[in-house]
């Protein structure tokens, strides 16, 4: 990992993963693209994990794209490359076994406000701003909405991409694009405490129910239950449920094996 894009401090099973080109509002270059997806990789692998915080350093948490870096290189390639990064770092997350919860400050645009969508949870700051402002450079944030569909109502999201007009904390809340809004010296509590409560819990049950959760939802009705009946035959297989149920019966707390 490259401590100059990218920090990681790992606590009590919650890895904080922090963007770190704050003279560039975080933005997302190749690397920084790179760099992330190459830490959830290894995150995935390890079973010391089972809670992952992003944020930014700064003065905001990640202004989308780095558009000096993309006006710069000024090639079809390049774009593509960017784009398909960009995309598979958004599908990494969903697919990483554990919960990721972005913890948002300042700004939050384009790509930025992509990485909350794409997010299991999101809490930030009362004075956060958030925005899909492709429109305003004649760049519409297709990619974005891949997430923002998905997180929030169409309406919503259509309304954020075609006007590209700056949301606040409140307003997000409202939407559903994130779960809490609270004060900005109360940020770093408020999310470690959701973390350490998602880490106590069993890895193992965390990863079938991401993992399912995601499935299903692409699902018809009646697929979707056939499904989740026969994650929830294997989730009671697992040793987790097994001692989590005879905890809960015999009054004591689990002992988890995270498998
Ligand atoms: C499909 C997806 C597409 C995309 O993701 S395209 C990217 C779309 N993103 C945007 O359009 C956001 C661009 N940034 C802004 O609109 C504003 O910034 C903010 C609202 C985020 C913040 O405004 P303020 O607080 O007034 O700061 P500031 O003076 O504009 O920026 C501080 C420094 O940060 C650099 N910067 C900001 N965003 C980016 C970026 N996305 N890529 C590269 N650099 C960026 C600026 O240029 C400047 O730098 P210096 O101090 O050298 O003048």
């Amino acid at each position: 990992m490259s401590q100059s894009l990218l920090e990681r401090q790992d606590q009590d099973g919650v890895a904080r993963l922090t963007l770190a080109r704050p003279h560039a509002y975080n933005s997302l270059s190749l690397e920084l693209m790179q760099a992330l997806h190459a830490e959830l990789d290894r995150i995935a692998d390890d079973i010391s994990i089972r809670c992952v915080v992003i944020r930014g350093a700064g003065k905001g948490f990640c202004a989308g794209h780095d558009l000096k870096q993309m006006l710069g290189e000024g090639e079809e390639a390049y774009y593509r490359c960017t784009f398909e990064t960009c995309s598979k770092l958004m599908q990494r997350i969903v697919s990483l076994p554990v919960p990721v919860i972005a913890q948002v400050h300042g700004v939050a645009t384009a790509a930025g406000c992509q990485l909350v969508a794409s997010a299991d949870l999101a809490v930030a700051a009362e004075d956060t701003r958030f925005a899909t402002p492709g429109v305003n450079i004649g760049l519409f944030c297709s990619t974005p909405m891949v997430a923002l569909s998905r997180a929030v109502q169409p309406k919503h999201a259509m309304e954020l991409l075609l006007t590209g007009d700056l949301i606040d904390a409140e307003r997000a809340l409202a939407m559903g694009l994130i779960n809490q809004a609270v004060p900005g010296d109360a940020l770093e509590a408020s999310v470690t405490v959701l973390a350490e409560k998602i880490a106590s819990k069993s890895r193992k049950a965390l990863q079938i129910g991401k993992q399912a959760f995601y499935r299903q939802r692409e699902m018809s009705l009646a697929d979707a239950y056939a499904y989740c009946s026969e994650v929830m035959v294997g989730n009671m297989l697992t040793d987790d449920a097994q001692e989590g149920i005879d905890a809960f019966i015999n009054k004591r707390a689990p002992q988890w094996q995270h498998r």
